[in-house]
């Protein structure tokens, strides 16, 4: 049988005392704290200490727990132009641009219990699951607003200047957001399959004529437009994996 946790993680600014975080941080902390002891001398224990490491945890506590395969969603501006609000785009690839500067969840010991010191990542979203969300999508009729595309994480919280949006789509980004990323890397390097959608919650501004403004109260409004839908599409993914292994 695969065990799935569908998305239930938020590491973004807004988000990481939200969400499974808030539910059970402490009782994760004990969890960890106690396997630890059990592996090694506590001399050598080492609680993760870094932010991203911290926010990331639970994912390798869902590694204990025999969770196979990671299914997550956020809320992300639109930085291609094709894309509309409320499009849903199956995140094909990411770009960790904390990454660049060095912030990067895996950074410091590493823990061989989970996995390699240099994980690959140009196989972090599982393509299979990806086209199995294609397929999903046109049998619900949801075809015409899932789209697929590359996901950019920054560090947020602040929204993205007009000139850096124009910067990322020209690295070949679509979508841009504050999540998920740090997540997949952890959940990668411990071996489970990562599946992963966005929700395009708002334009990216590219325009210095535009009126239009990032805002949090519109990335909500279009999360609750479309929540329905988006349940349907992942339970019903959430089936066929289960329906699959069994
Ligand atoms: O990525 P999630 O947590 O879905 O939320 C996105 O929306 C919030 C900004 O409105 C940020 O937290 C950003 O990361
Ligand atoms: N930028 C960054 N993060 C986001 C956005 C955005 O426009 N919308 C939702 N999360």
């Amino acid at each position: 049988m695969t065990s799935v946790a569908p998305q239930l993680i938020g590491c973004s600014p807004t988000h990481k005392s939200g969400r499974l975080w808030e539910l059970c941080a402490d009782q994760v902390w004990g969890d960890w704290l106690r396997y630890s002891r059990t592996q090694r001398s506590s001399s050598t224990v080492k609680s993760p200490t870094s932010p991203k490491a911290q926010i990331t945890l639970p994912m390798r506590v869902f590694k204990l727990l025999g969770v196979e395969t990671m299914i997550l969603t956020n809320a992300a501006g639109g930085l291609n132009q094709d894309y509309k609000v409320g499009d849903v785009m199956i995140i094909k690839d990411h770009i960790n641009m904390p990454g660049f500067a060095g912030s990067n969840p895996l950074v410091g010991p590493n823990d061989e219990r989970f996995g390699l010191r240099f994980p690959c990542m140009s196989d972090a979203y599982d393509r299979e699951l990806c086209q199995m969300a294609h397929d999903v999508a046109e049998e619900l009729h949801f075809g015409d607003f899932v789209r697929e595309g590359v996901y950019v994480v920054l560090g947020g919280p602040s929204f993205e200047t007009i000139a850096e949006c124009r910067m990322l789509h020209t690295l070949g980004a679509d979508a841009v957001g504050m999540s998920t990323v740090h997540e997949v890397i952890v959940a990668r390097h411990a071996g489970m399959r990562c599946f992963a959608l966005s929700l395009i919650s708002n334009r990216a501004v590219m325009d210095y004529d535009s009126q239009e403004r990032a805002n949090h109260e519109e990335v909500l409004e279009t999360g609750k437009l479309r929540a329905k839908q988006l349940e349907k599409l992942v339970s019903t993914m959430v089936a066929r994996l289960e329906h699959n292994n069994n």
